[in-house]
């Protein structure tokens, strides 16, 4: 496993990240447990922040909280002066209980319900990110109703295909998402939104996929927001002063990812941008980027306990962990691969090939297929890299599996941010139908 951030391997031969111990984790708060190193994603934060600084131009930098959406982070994003992008009442939910300003949050999604859309109006959030026409016409229609103007940009597809997998791509013409550019859709939206006296249209937003290692997909979408841009602005006189493109810069999980440091994404949209903008005569807009698994998914490391094994001789050796695809559902989801070392005996030779099972009833319940090891032994700590994002946030009850806690661990000290889930939480909203017998068994 690659060592990042501040894990290291301390005098007990063991994985420490924060400062902590490992192994003392899973002792005071048990395992599975997802651990996030909050100097990395301090850090994180600020590369993105220092590097838009430096371009000189006006930005926001909205981290995208559907990568690991919980109150603890809302504050850390607060702190560290950015804003946030949320896509539902939940996420906006929990960010107004953690006091995150809602002039900071930037509400997406391609099916905002009427009453997330009344909730963000009455919190007073900063913008809404429209993804069609019905949403527009609901959107006035509900700040019409308070008499409030909203802001929003429109998101579009620039029908820009980003290299990643076909299920998180989402630049593309044939897209549940946004406004098409080349069939006119984008066009026709704007056309609309200067009709409606409770919409105050800044500009336009892009988002071309996830996991992307080069700049030249960001390069074209902005080329093709510019040609839009100017068009709109000859023919009907509206000028946009924001340009969001989104999220989607990738991060290294496993050997052979090639990430670009966050800098230089920074720097060649912000250079495409002035470029394409001056080019036209236009002056330039706000930029404004939606990082999500880049400023958390190298920061999350999930411990394991492993339990049982079962070698195939001549086939493969599974061990089975006590998590799976209920707290990392993405090797199933997309074949996504990890690394992974056993947290205990860290300096010991990796000599074994073996295949790491998750606990589920379910055959795809592999968190990852092939990975060397020291001979495993049941009690072994297995620690996966990178779990930061889309792990927790994307974690299920399958099976009843009770999800994880989650601790942020910083200059040697633990915090829980996350409790474990309870076996009260996991029957909380069960009711048994009054025709029913009404025992249950207190635990
Ligand atoms: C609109 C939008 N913004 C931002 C993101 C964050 O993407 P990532 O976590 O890849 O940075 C996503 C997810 O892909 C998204 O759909
Ligand atoms: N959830 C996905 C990425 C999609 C992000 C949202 N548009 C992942 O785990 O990689």
């Amino acid at each position: 496993m690659y060592l990042h951030g501040t894990s290291t391997i301390n005098d007990y031969g063991h994985l420490q990240v924060g400062g902590c111990d490992t192994t003392d984790l899973v002792e005071r708060f048990g395992t599975p447990l997802y651990v996030m190193d909050e100097a990395l994603i301090r850090q994180r934060c600020r590369e993105y922040v220092e590097a838009f600084r430096e371009t000189g131009l006006k930005f926001q930098v909205a981290y995208a909280s559907k990568a690991f959406c919980v109150m603890a982070m809302c504050r850390l994003v607060e702190e560290e002066g950015m804003s946030l992008d949320i896509v539902s009442d939940g996420e906006l939910y929990t960010a107004l209980q953690a006091g995150f300003p809602a002039e900071r949050i930037h509400f997406h999604g391609n099916n905002k319900t009427p009453m997330e859309i009344e909730m963000a109006i009455d919190a007073g959030i900063g913008c809404f990110v429209v993804d069609n026409l019905v949403e527009l016409h609901m959107l006035n229609a509900i700040a019409g109703q308070k008499r409030q103007r909203v802001n929003i940009l429109f998101r579009i597809t620039p029908g820009v295909e980003a290299h990643t997998h076909e299920y998180i791509s989402t630049g593309q013409t044939d897209s549940k998402f946004g406004l098409d550019l080349d069939n006119g859709s984008a066009y026709h939206a704007i056309e609309e939104a200067t009709k409606l006296p409770y919409i105050k249209l800044l500009g336009v937003h892009s988002h071309i996929g996830s996991q992307i290692f080069e700049v030249q997909g960001f390069q074209m979408a902005v080329d093709k927001v510019i040609g839009f841009a100017a068009k709109v602005r000859d023919e009907l006189k509206v000028v946009f002063s924001v340009i969001n493109l989104g999220g989607g810069f990738g991060i290294r999980y496993v050997e052979g990812d090639t990430p670009l440091p966050i800098s230089q994404y920074v720097k060649a949209i912000a250079e495409s941008i002035s470029s394409n903008f001056s080019r036209y005569d236009y002056p330039t807009p706000e930029i404004w980027v939606e990082p999500g698994r880049s400023i958390v998914g190298d920061s999350g490391t999930t411990l394991y306990t492993v339990g049982t094994h079962k070698d195939i001789p001549g086939v493969r050796k599974y061990v089975a962990v006590d998590g799976g695809m209920t707290d990392n559902p993405r090797p199933a989801l997309y074949q996504s691969r990890y690394e992974a070392m056993l947290a205990n005996r860290a300096t010991e030779k990796e000599e074994e090939l073996v295949s790491i099972a998750g606990k589920c009833c379910e055959s795809g319940d592999m968190l990852i297929w092939d990975v060397t090891l020291p001979e495993v032994q049941s009690g072994d700590i297995l620690a996966v890299s990178c779990t930061g994002a889309y792990n927790y946030a994307m974690a299920s009850n399958y099976n009843r599996i009770r999800r994880p806690a989650v601790v942020f661990v910083n200059n040697g000290e633990a915090e829980v941010v996350v409790e474990r889930e309870s076996y009260e939480n996991i029957v909380g909203n069960d009711r048994i139908p009054a025709r029913m017998k009404q025992t249950t068994k207190s635990l």
